[in-house]
């Protein structure tokens, strides 16, 4: 029987200090997150960063935590129950980190006797710190506690027209009636040195950005590619003026060259460039998180307006509306109705 695992990147169980050290421990020791050797990892991790970001990370969560928990987690469930509704094999949903896990997900599905299961990593765009490494460890449960089980992967759908359409209407909805004079499309950030990790070619990618608009086989893992090409597509469909909308890169972490520019370094340089109104988009995030909440709509808006800036708004992700649910539930139909 065919079935399906919807996996976001998930939470901490709650805002406490504890619960949060937990959640970046897993998620930071992660090798497709923070990719050097495992000693120097286990020493930057355990040594420093889990003995001052917990204390951090966990306030912010606490300014944006909802009665049901993680608003990440909700909205993902929210999101999976709809799908659930619309089609006719299991559906079970998992994140890559805490609690929720990919194994669990696998076992609930292998319960129902599903032994076909469609991967679906709820990102966009293609990175070794988000896609890559969901894929990489269902396959690995798969592998250990499943071999009866086969697996398809949904692919990266960043351009793919349903979603782009979706993304859209959703801004256009949101967008209804303010004002802006420029529109800013913020994705969270990798380490430039991931580009190159993931440039199958292995002479494609350049740092400075030069390679993304020449075609080449390594778009296929080429997140910085990736995004620029959603934007594209963004803007054909809204019919965007040039010059009215611009990319960034936000989340940065640790001291090493992220993509440029720097969301945070753009919000803060567009009042004094006579971008005094801004909406901003998140399109790496289908559900609403601590990014999109609190880093882009509270952070970056007083950043914003203690620029000089005048009107701010978020757009916010697709979530659980019913266009995305349909976008999700076509994809899942496709694959159930492809003959092998
Ligand atoms: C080296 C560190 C990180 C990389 C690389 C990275 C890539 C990456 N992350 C997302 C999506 C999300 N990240 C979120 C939170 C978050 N991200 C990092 C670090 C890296 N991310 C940290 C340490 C955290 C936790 C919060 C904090 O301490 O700042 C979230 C939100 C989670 C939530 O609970 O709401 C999302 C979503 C993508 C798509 C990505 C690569 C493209
Ligand atoms: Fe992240
Ligand atoms: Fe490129």
């Amino acid at each position: 029987m065919k079935g399906i695992l919807l996996v976001n990147l998930g939470s901490p169980d709650s805002t406490s200090t504890k619960d949060v050290r937990k959640y970046l421990d897993e998620f930071l020791m992660d090798e497709r997150v923070i990719d050097i050797p495992y000693w120097k990892r286990f020493l930057l991790i355990k040594g420093i960063i889990l003995n001052v970001r917990p204390k951090k990370s966990a306030a912010a969560y606490k300014k944006i935590w909802w009665d049901e928990g993680s608003p990440l987690v909700v909205i993902s469930e929210r999101f999976a129950k709809k799908v659930a509704t619309k089609v006719d094999i299991p559906v079970a949903l998992a994140m890559r980190y805490g609690s929720m896990s990919i194994e669990n997900g696998i076992k609930e599905l292998a319960d129902q006797g599903v032994d076909e299961v469609l991967l679906v990593p709820l990102y966009p765009h293609y990175a070794m710190s988000s896609y890559e490494t969901v894929v990489v460890k269902a396959e690995q449960v798969i592998a250990k506690k499943h071999a009866q089980m086969s697996m398809d992967v949904l692919p990266v759908f960043y351009n793919e027209k349903n979603y782009i359409k979706a993304m859209s209407t959703n801004i256009q909805n949101h967008l209804n009636g303010f004002e802006y004079d420029h529109i800013l499309f913020s994705y969270h950030g990798i380490p430039e040195r991931h580009i190159l990790k993931s440039d199958t070619t292995q002479s494609h990618c350049k740092i400075d950005g030069s390679c993304c608009e020449v075609a080449s086989e390594a778009h296929k893992t080429c997140y910085r590619h990736q995004c620029f090409e959603t934007t594209k597509e963004i803007v054909k469909e809204l019919d965007l003026k040039e010059g009215s909308y611009s990319n960034s890169f936000q989340s940065r972490l640790l001291k090493d060259p992220w993509l440029k520019p720097y969301t945070d370094f753009e919000l803060e340089k567009f009042p004094e460039e006579g971008k005094k109104k801004i909406a901003v988009i998140t399109p790496a995030f289908v559900s609403d998180c601590l990014e999109t909440l609190e880093e882009i709509a509270m952070e970056g808006k007083e950043d914003f307006l203690e620029a000089g800036g005048t009107d701010y708004k978020h757009v916010p992700c697709m979530n659980d509306n019913d266009d995305w649910v349909d976008v999700m539930v076509t994809w899942i139909n496709n694959w159930n109705q492809k003959i092998k």
